[in-house]
């Protein structure tokens, strides 16, 4: 199964629909790939969270529809990175607002397969927990060669029970897109080794690269082997990541190592 991740490097110059245009041109590019993978919010910006309200869109918006299009055109699976998502319908969360950080997957054919809104909001008393609802829904959908993927956003790497919650519910990869600053990417690095590791999965993580809103972004994405092996990885700048990975390392991992056989719950 080939998997290209699309580190996108950006600022604060580029408009919405140039990066939109941007951001399609090299969906497109990636055909031949099974998955493609986008980082979080890179059309809302990471951090930039003035931005959000304005650049806030429903899942029938130009975004998804741009990326809808690009993802039949190339023939691949895409994980869209997220987006910030207002309703149209009108919807507001439990706490009032109606902001959602929200990843959309797309089959070859540019149906969405499934939407995924982060859980773990980011930010402690401001950024998302002030400005965004948080989600509530476990999310995994099937993917080609028995690739069950688990999906999470950027903060939630560093809740672990996510990810168990996932494993049980027949997790053998997890897709991970983030805008995670270079000031903590030793973080990043570790707990995405630690989640393939422990739950024995592969582990596909976008990055964000580049700086905006005066935040520098780390960079190094990342495909991992479910024994933690880092199979490939990007450095800093803007970069598409392309691996070739055997889904059936997932079985062998486990029947070479069983340690998930051994936990006491
Ligand atoms: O946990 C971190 O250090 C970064 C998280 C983050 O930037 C995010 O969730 O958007």
């Amino acid at each position: 199964m080939r998997i290209a991740l699309i580190q996108l490097a950006y600022g604060d110059a580029e408009s919405l629909p140039d990066r939109v245009e941007r951001v399609a041109a090299l969906v497109r590019a990636q055909a031949g790939a099974e998955l493609v993978v986008l980082p979080e919010l890179w059309s809302a910006g990471g951090f930039s969270y003035r931005e959000w309200d304005e650049r806030s869109q429903d899942i029938a918006g130009p975004v998804v529809t741009a990326l809808a299009a690009a993802a039949r055109d190339a023939g691949v699976w895409l994980h869209g990175g997220s987006i910030a998502e207002h309703p149209d319908s009108g919807e507001i969360g439990v706490e009032g607002k109606s902001l959602w950080n929200t990843s959309v997957v797309f089959a070859p054919d540019g149906e969405v397969a499934a939407t995924y809104r982060k859980i773990h909001r980011f930010g402690f008393a401001g950024g998302e927990p002030k400005l965004m609802e948080a989600g509530t829904d476990l999310v995994l959908l099937d993917l080609p060669d028995g690739v069950r993927a688990g999906l999470s956003t950027c903060y939630d790497l560093r809740f672990p029970e996510l990810y168990r919650a996932q494993l049980d519910e027949g997790a053998t990869a997890f897709v991970i897109p983030a805008a995670w600053p270079m000031a903590r990417v030793e973080a990043w690095r570790l707990l995405l080794q630690a989640r393939a590791i422990e739950d024995q999965c592969f582990v596909f993580a976008c990055n964000t690269a580049g700086t905006h809103a005066g935040t520098q972004m780390g960079g190094h994405s990342a495909v991992i082997a479910p024994t933690g092996e880092v199979l490939a990885e990007a450095g800093a700048d803007e970069q598409v990541l392309t691996v070739d990975v055997d889904p059936a390392t997932v079985a062998q991992t486990r029947e070479a190592f069983p340690v998930l056989a051994d936990r006491r719950l």
